[in-house]
């Protein structure tokens, strides 16, 4: 991951033309990586959640949700928001 990016000084461009298609493509193969970790997520999430209601536990759990929120607090106010996006697709219709 990253290994090929060249090397950046501050009065340099920061990538050339065909950099820039380079760094597009890997932009489109993470995004895509991204998408199917994120439908995956969601699934799971779901199977653990109906399991769980299923046997007449709750629908979520409070201290989970907190150790996610606070992995992608890591990436700022921004990364919250991220976690609590995912967090209402794990939950599926029904968390909306
Ligand atoms: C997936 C679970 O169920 C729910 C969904 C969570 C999630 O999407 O991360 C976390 C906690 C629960 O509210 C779980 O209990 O681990």
């Amino acid at each position: 991951m990253g290994d090929a990016l060249p090397p950046q000084h501050d009065t340099d461009l920061p990538a050339s033309e065909a950099e820039i298609e380079e760094l597009r493509k890997e932009i489109d193969r993470l995004d895509a990586e991204i998408l199917a970790a994120v439908k995956r997520r969601s699934e799971v999430s779901q199977i653990i959640g109906r399991t769980r209601m299923a046997s007449g536990g709750p629908r979520l759990v409070h201290n989970r949700e907190m150790k996610v929120l606070e992995r992608f607090s890591e990436l700022g106010q921004e990364g919250h928001t991220l976690a609590m996006l995912l967090l209402r697709l794990g939950r599926g219709p029904l968390g909306r």
